[in-house]
């Protein structure tokens, strides 16, 4: 499942493996992971160079159950920090850079593998990542209604009420994200698009679903 910033990829991803009895992967956190490792190291993120070198052999850990988020930084649980809008910031320059994607894909491609069945969500898992998947489904909604569901998120977690800036910065990754030289966001070719301004999580878990055994040709 791809698809620009606060679709609902990660909250519908999450319930429809669990309906699938299937394993989950958030590629996002890992750039975010890659990020945060960034920071910390005090690179500017102007420098690829000294961005690759400084994810080079990055020691993650990130859990595949859809229960609950496991995602570690060399030992260190840093599924709060990563959320944080340092990294938000700064995400989309790090996962720019080709040898960071380079080692991460090698990673979900490994996780994937070792699955029996499982829902990867991210900017370019059916462009890019695992191209044969089963299904494929670019999920999509307007800036607008993006904005206004993390704005929702950030007030229910007291990270503030500012949807302007909020709305800012989904338009600057979604322009980021589609616009790099490596593995652009963009919908893969055999992907359904699936409009979830309109829906609720409910309705879009259902719709998925039935898309997911159309694809696939499959029985639950
Ligand atoms: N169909 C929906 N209707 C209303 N709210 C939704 C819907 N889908 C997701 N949300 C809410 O929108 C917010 C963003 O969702 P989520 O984090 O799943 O998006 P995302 O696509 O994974 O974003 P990102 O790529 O930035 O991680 C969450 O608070 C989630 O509960
Ligand atoms: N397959 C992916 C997944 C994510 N990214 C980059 O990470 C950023 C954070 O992703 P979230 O889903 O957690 O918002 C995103 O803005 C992309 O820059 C990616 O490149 N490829």
């Amino acid at each position: 499942m791809d698809g620009p910033s606060g679709t609902g990829k990660s909250s519908v991803s999450r319930k429809l493996a669990t309906r699938l009895n299937a394993s989950y992967l958030d590629t996002g956190a890992m750039y975010r992971v890659a990020t945060l490792q960034v920071l910390r190291a005090g690179v500017d993120l102007d420098d690829a160079e000294a961005i690759a070198a400084a994810v080079a052999d990055l020691p993650l850990t990130i859990g595949t159950d859809p229960s609950g988020e496991v995602v570690l930084l060399n030992g260190e649980d840093v599924s709060s920090e990563i959320r944080g809008g340092d990294v938000t910031k700064a995400v989309s320059a790090v996962s720019a850079v080709g040898p960071v994607r380079e080692q991460l894909v090698a990673l979900q491609r490994e996780l994937a593998a070792s699955a029996e069945r499982i829902v990867v969500e991210g900017r370019d898992i059916g462009t890019v990542v695992l191209t044969n998947a089963d299904a494929k489904i670019y999920l999509t909604a307007s800036a607008e209604a993006r904005a206004q569901r993390r704005n929702e998120q950030n007030i229910a977690e007291g990270r503030g009420d500012d949807y302007e800036a909020v709305l800012a910065d989904v338009e600057r990754r979604d322009n980021l994200d589609s616009t790099r030289k490596v593995s652009p966001l963009r919908p893969a070719e055999d992907s359904v698009t699936v409009d979830t301004s309109e829906l609720g999580i409910d309705q879009v878990i259902d719709r998925l679903y039935e898309i997911v055994f159309e694809q696939a040709r499959v029985s639950p």
